[in-house]
């Protein structure tokens, strides 16, 4: 593991706030073990070891049902780990998968038998080298006629340049950690604003309100990145859905407590409706309807 970042929480707190039945991880990794399912050699970091077993074992001591696990980039395009683990859990997990743009038809048939519902597209360059729009558009195109839709990860700063792109694939979007908003900036700057209007005028881009632990100035304190959750919750309380992001890669600042991170739902989403959609609704619909 890259030695300036942190492992995963080994003893997390357990949640105050009880999730109901059937909740959701809608956003979490495994990553190796490397000795089985090795580190893309092209990675731009190198996690620790978090396999399918601890972020099983995380989900039932947090009080949550199933997982939405997504693909990273220490993994590359080679998404053994994620369908080892889908085929583990059955039902009770499903998979978003990063494609090479000359996946075949039948490798994509035996991933979505595994479990896997999704592509995603990764625009943050700390993580990734740039993709062609092109090559998005063609991984788009081979995906449709399984219905899956498309994840994306991208910083604020990204996202008026990307909105044409958006607008062209035809398709459910996903937005990770809401844009990743500079919370310094407060919920009525125009960068934050921007994402609401995309989302208003865009009913097929659903957003994770996920990751204060990134996006906090103040950690381990995450009330700086609460109005900006809570915003997009009460706004489009249809289409949100809530993770973990254990194992919490590239971590330096803190190691985000899990159960903390619960402790936040309540926060954001401060009625039993709007925890039923956002835990358990919203997830249902999209990943296992
Ligand atoms: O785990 C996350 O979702 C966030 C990060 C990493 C990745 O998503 C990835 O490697 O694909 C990050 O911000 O470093």
């Amino acid at each position: 593991m890259d030695p300036d970042y942190l492992p995963f929480h080994a003893n997390p707190s357990k949640p105050e706030f009880k999730a109901p039945e059937g909740a959701v991880d809608a956003h979490c990794h495994v990553f190796g073990p490397a000795d089985k399912f090795p580190y893309h050699p092209k990675r731009k970091y190198t996690p620790c070891d978090a396999p399918k077993e601890k972020l099983f074992e995380l989900r039932d001591y947090l009080g949550f049902s199933r997982n939405v696990i997504v693909q990273a980039s220490c993994h590359g395009t080679d998404n053994a780990a994620l369908v080892d683990a889908l085929e583990n859990a059955g039902e009770l997990a499903r998979g978003v998968a990063v494609v090479d743009p000359g996946i075949t038809e039948e490798e994509l048939r035996v991933m979505d038998k595994a479990g896997v519902r999704a592509v995603r597209f990764n625009f943050v360059k700390r993580l990734v080298d740039t993709t062609p729009k092109e090559v998005f558009l063609s991984i788009a195109e081979k995906i449709k006629p399984l219905g899956w839709h498309i994840v994306v990860y991208f910083e604020a700063p990204d996202l008026e340049a990307l909105i044409p792109f958006l607008n062209e694939l035809d398709t459910t979007i996903v937005v990770d950690h809401m844009g990743r908003p500079d919370v310094t900036k407060g919920v009525e700057h125009a960068d934050f604003q921007r994402f609401i209007d995309f989302m208003t005028s865009n009913d097929k881009v659903w957003v994770k309100t996920t990751c204060p632990e990134r996006l906090t100035q103040t950690p381990p304190d995450y009330r700086d990145v609460v109005p900006f959750m809570k915003a997009l919750v009460e706004k489009f309380p249809d289409r949100c859905l809530w993770g973990t992001d254990w194992p919490h890669p590239n971590m330096k600042s803190h190691t985000p407590d899990d159960g903390k991170l619960v402790d936040v739902i309540p926060q954001i989403a401060p009625t039993a409706e709007l925890q039923q959609k956002l835990l358990v609704d919203n997830p249902m619909r999209l990943y296992w309807s």
